[in-house]
């Protein structure tokens, strides 16, 4: 049997590959080189017109224990494929490279790096799957959540996906993303306890189905709790779940805060206008209807549409495992690498696909707004050294069709990437939840909403600078002469130019 090992560590949450190019760094003497590295996404998620940024808390907490445990070097050892020093090279390793990275939060859009890392080729190197694979996941709940948040407007909106969620720390971690979404609420006790999420719940069919009636279920349930919500929907909503609701909140009387009544399932448009008839017949018109049933942004806007007359959306499944689109597709590229002579060259990758084609050098994004009434004008990436928040007028045009372009003035710059690590020293003091929280719908507030609507948004602009550009241009230039510069003397056929 395999020896098992202990999970220590979260330093090995790394693709195989990555620990296979430390070696290689390490043998050849490169693993000092300095390095600069960003992640960015292609394309924004859900077709939404935007993104928010999330991950930042967890990514500080994995930077922060980035070392590896004895565990991790006996497994490395166990495969045989590394050498003694390179293990003796990792049982010293500490985290010492910079971090830069959008604040929790803010709104980002594609093909824009949204964390850079910058420091020694091994450290940059090692840290890219856990990177991706938080702001992977946390970025599409965030995002999605501030989708369901627009849909239901200013009407409470619960997170109950846990159960649904891909594993357990997708619930705890999603459930953060959902509340800097836009969320207000989270079922998961848990989430609550380290994040201080407020909490809330109601109650499952099992209770109903324990007393075999609806009555008897409320009733227990209201002796033994203040604030009630009852689940109305086990054997028949309207039949039998409200009217015993109502009974229990008539009998209780001021032993109850009878707060409403939550339906799971049927036509919930129809339905929830025959919940408030009876809740307002029976003189119930402060109770609320809750709502729950694999809600989406899609559902929750059909629903309004039909005048459904429902006041708390529960939503779990689609929001946490991100249903309709489950990845967003990150990548994290080399863009800066010291030479041999110890000057800093900027790399590019080419493709076919020209918007595949990556953006040389290391960035700055500057989000650009009018000075008039702080709405968005877009965002300017620049190379790093690059100051458009000291000049008075910028030329902003669409990096690919150049033809779409203005010139700005009046307006202010922001640099979106803000220093989280500085030479492995974590510099930046996490705000609060609730401050995070905030921020997003402040930066929500400052995009116009034809970039915020859930359906068909405008394109926000992203473009890069005259110098990036031009810089871009250049690189490609130098790659295109180094290829045609070979001598391989290889045939094309269309059979072999797809190879990769
Ligand atoms: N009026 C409505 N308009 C649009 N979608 C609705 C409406 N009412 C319910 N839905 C949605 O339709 C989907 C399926 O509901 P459906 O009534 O078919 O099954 P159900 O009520 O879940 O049945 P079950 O008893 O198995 O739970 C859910 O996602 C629900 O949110
Ligand atoms: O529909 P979602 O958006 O995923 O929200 C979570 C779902 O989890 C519960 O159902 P489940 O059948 O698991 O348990 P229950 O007996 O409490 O209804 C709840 O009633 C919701 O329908
Ligand atoms: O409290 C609720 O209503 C709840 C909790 C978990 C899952 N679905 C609903």
């Amino acid at each position: 049997m395999a020896t098992r090992y202990l999970d220590d560590s979260l330093t090995l949450h790394t693709d195989t590959y990555e620990i296979s190019m430390l070696q290689t760094y390490f043998e050849e003497g490169v693993a000092d080189r300095h390095a600069v590295f960003e992640l960015y996404f292609r394309d924004l998620p859900f077709h939404n017109g935007y993104a928010v940024f999330a991950g930042v808390e967890r990514l500080i907490g994995y930077i922060n224990q980035l070392r590896f445990s004895e565990a991790d070097l006996e497994y490395l050892a166990s495969l045989n494929q590394y050498s003694v020093g390179f293990l003796e090279y990792l049982r010293n390793f500490r985290f010492t490279g910079t971090i830069r990275a959008a604040r929790e939060g803010d709104l980002v859009f594609n093909n824009e790096p949204v964390v850079q890392v910058e420091g020694m080729l091994a450290d940059c190197q090692l840290v890219e799957t856990a990177l991706l694979n938080i702001v992977n996941y946390q970025t599409l709940v965030a995002t999605k959540a501030a989708r369901i948040r627009s849909a239901v407007g200013s009407d409470g909106i619960m997170e109950s996906g846990s159960r649904r969620a891909q594993e357990m720390d997708a619930a705890i971690w999603g459930t953060r993303a959902a509340y800097i979404g836009g969320f207000d609420s989270t079922s998961n006790m848990r989430a609550g306890k380290i994040f201080g999420i407020p909490v809330s719940g109601t109650h499952a069919h099992s209770l109903v189905q324990t007393y075999r009636n609806d009555y008897d279920a409320f009733m227990a349930y209201a002796r033994s709790h203040k604030d009630c919500i009852f689940l109305v929907d086990t054997y028949d909503t309207l039949q039998s779940g409200v009217p015993s609701a109502i009974r229990v909140a008539r009998e209780m009387g001021d032993q109850i805060n009878f707060f409403g009544v939550r339906i799971d399932s049927g036509d919930m448009a129809y339905i929830s206008k025959q919940v408030r008839k009876q809740l307002d017949e029976a003189g119930f018109s402060n109770a609320k209807i809750y709502a729950s049933n694999d809600l989406d942004e899609q559902t929750i806007t059909n629903l309004k549409m039909q005048h459904a007359k429902i006041d708390v959306w529960g939503v779990g499944t689609k929001l946490i495992t991100a249903y309709d689109q489950p990845a967003l597709g990150v990548v994290y590229k080399l863009v800066s690498i010291e030479d041999e002579q110890g000057k800093m060259v900027d790399t590019i990758k080419l493709s076919s696909n020209a918007e595949k084609v990556t953006t040389p050098g290391k960035k700055q994004i500057w989000r650009i707004t009018k000075r008039v009434d702080g709405k968005s004008e877009g965002d300017y990436v620049a190379l790093a050294d690059e100051r458009p928040d000291q000049v008075d007028k910028l030329h902003m045009f669409h990096p690919t069709y150049t033809y779409i372009n203005k010139n700005v003035s009046d307006f202010n710059a922001r640099p979106v990437l803000i220093d989280i690590f500085n030479q492995g020293q974590q510099v930046y003091e996490i705000p609060t939840l609730m401050e995070i929280k905030k921020f997003a719908a402040e930066q929500l507030a400052s995009l116009w909403s034809e970039y915020k609507r859930v359906l068909n948004p405008q394109i926000y602009p992203v473009d890069l600078s005259q110098k990036l550009w031009d810089h871009k241009q250049h690189v490609i230039d130098e790659v295109h002469a180094y290829v045609s510069s070979l001598k391989f003397n290889v045939e094309y056929t269309p059979s072999n130019k797809s190879v990769k």
